[in-house]
């Protein structure tokens, strides 16, 4: 899978986003290096602490699944490119600190980052 087609399916997911509170709809598509794909999308909440990003989302959903080997994540939202924030770089790090970051306004403008660069110094235990 090249990082068009995780790209389009990270755009193909946001259409499950819910998102009420910001209108913020946004896409991930988790690559594991076995090759399947899992998806997620944020998952807002009246309480707006308890909103979850659509990269914990797809990352979660991967390991309860048993998947924990990571080799790319694309994101797409309703705004064009998504760089992931903060939050979701500590939780990606955890199992993938050499992740490829992959996102853009379209699939022919990606940006393609390294989590180590998103992230230089995560926090491990
Ligand atoms: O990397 C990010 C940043 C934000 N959001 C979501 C959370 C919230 O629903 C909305 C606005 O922050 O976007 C994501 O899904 N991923």
């Amino acid at each position: 899978m090249d990082k068009k087609e995780l790209y389009r399916e990270a755009k193909a997911a946001m259409v499950n986003a819910y998102a009420p509170y910001s209108n913020f709809t946004v896409g991930a598509a988790l690559l594991t290096k076995s090759g399947r794909v899992f998806t997620g999308v944020n998952v807002e909440n009246a309480s707006f602490g308890a909103t979850i990003c659509a990269e914990r989302t797809a990352c979660v959903k991967a390991v309860s699944e048993g998947h924990k080997d990571f080799a790319a994540i694309a994101i797409a939202s309703s705004r064009g490119g998504a760089p992931m924030c903060g939050i979701c770089r500590q939780f990606l790090s955890e199992f993938a600190p050499d992740l490829k970051v992959i996102t853009g306004d379209d699939e022919d403008h990606l940006i393609v980052t390294e989590l180590t660069e998103l992230l230089p110094d995560n926090f491990r235990l």
